[in-house]
């Protein structure tokens, strides 16, 4: 089973978790997901199919508003890094993305008072089109956001359980509900209108610990690297998610899981319809330091073993997020968040904004 290398993305079943032997087994292949590929699919989730099939049914609704509608919530009004973001206003490595999006967090009110570190105005409340421009989408997308992040919750959990630790042990990187903000973009990758453009996304890693992605078209585009360097196909099965871990537990767990790195080709020219994903980045605590003795984890030494058995992981791609050894989380979000949207930071924080572009603002972000 501890392949060093992968070909193929697993496909964990959920239900089987309400019995005790699939348990086992689902722990153990999750186990493997976690140190050889970094990816895995979940199929037969918590997750309402209803709710799941109503936001697909939303998001061309979504990117077919008019320009006047999206620009009424354009990221740029938010302090939090919430709302839209028109097409190619990011790159990664370079390049530009060519992909549309609308950023949203799971509910929450602002926490920051003067004086507070500045990372904690980050999280706030989204930005909704008006309800009459799409009737319904907003409660729609928050049914789906509230599964979305229990059935994170339970992830980590279990990813806790397949590390040979405690349930409750990676827990310590979350607070309260009431104090933490999930992520949710939902993204159109549109057709690519010339041979010259084919990057949805360049290769990039996640950041924080654990992302559930839900591919809401039938196109194919997104892609893992393995350690041969092979681009790997992870086409959209339908009815299942697709589960990734990010930088923040390949530090804190010192290696042992592997954060793989993944990019999306757009829709080749002569498609008929954009891609349309959503991906969930189930954040850590803002106040977490990685490095720190207080994030240690010790494992049981017959997990220690399987990573000495896999080896060390070479790179496959430039490191993204590797400031979690000196900065904490919140900050590293922060950061991030500056990085690929430099004209929200110009406006919120433009002290911080000097510092990563000292030469005034660029035509677009970096994503990665
Ligand atoms: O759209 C996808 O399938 C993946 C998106 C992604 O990797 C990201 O936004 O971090
Ligand atoms: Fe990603």
């Amino acid at each position: 089973m501890a392949e060093k290398d992968f070909q193929r993305i697993p496909i964990l079943d959920y239900s089987s978790l309400k019995y005790p032997d699939k348990r086992r087994d689902f722990i153990a292949q999750l186990q493997h997901a976690l140190l050889n590929v970094g990816f895995l699919y979940l199929s037969n989730s918590s997750i309402e199919m209803k709710v799941v099939e109503d936001l697909k049914s939303y998001i061309p609704r979504l990117f077919n508003l008019s320009k006047d509608e999206k620009d009424k919530v354009r990221m740029s009004n938010s302090p939090h890094f919430l709302g839209y973001s028109r097409l190619g206003s990011e790159l990664t490595k370079g390049k530009v993305d060519y992909r549309e999006q609308f950023d949203f967090g799971t509910p929450h009110v602002c926490q920051w008072r003067p004086g507070d570190s500045e990372y904690k105005r980050v999280w706030g409340p989204s930005q909704y089109p008006d309800e009459d421009a799409i009737p319904g989408f907003k409660d729609t997308f928050e049914a789906y956001l509230h599964q979305i992040s229990e059935l994170a919750t339970e992830l980590i959990r279990l990813m806790a359980e397949a590390l040979g630790l405690s349930p409750e042990s990676l827990s310590k990187f979350y607070d309260t509900k009431e104090k933490m903000q999930g992520l949710c973009k939902i993204v159109q990758y549109p057709i690519s209108p010339n041979p010259s453009i084919s990057q949805g996304v360049g290769p990039h890693y996640d950041s924080g610990f654990l992302t559930i992605l839900l591919q809401a078209s039938s196109h194919p585009g997104l892609q893992v690297q393995n350690l041969s360097n092979e681009w790997v196909d992870v086409p959209p099965i339908p009815g299942t998610f697709v589960v990734n871990f990010g930088r923040a537990l390949e530090f804190v767990t010192n290696g042992l899981v592997r954060a793989t790195s993944h990019r999306v080709i757009s829709p080749p020219m002569g498609s008929t319809s954009p891609r349309y994903s959503v991906p969930y980045f189930h954040n850590i605590s803002q106040d977490v330091w990685i490095n720190s003795p207080q994030s240690r984890l010790d494992f049981p030494r017959e997990i220690l073993e399987l990573k000495e058995i896999r080896g060390d992981l070479t790179r496959t791609d430039s490191i993204n997020f590797s400031d979690y050894e000196t900065d904490v989380s919140g900050d590293v979000y922060l950061n991030g968040r500056v990085k690929s949207h430099p004209d929200v930071a110009q406006k919120h924080y433009p002290e911080r904004f000097k510092k990563f572009f000292p030469e005034g603002l660029p035509a677009q972000g970096m994503a990665y």
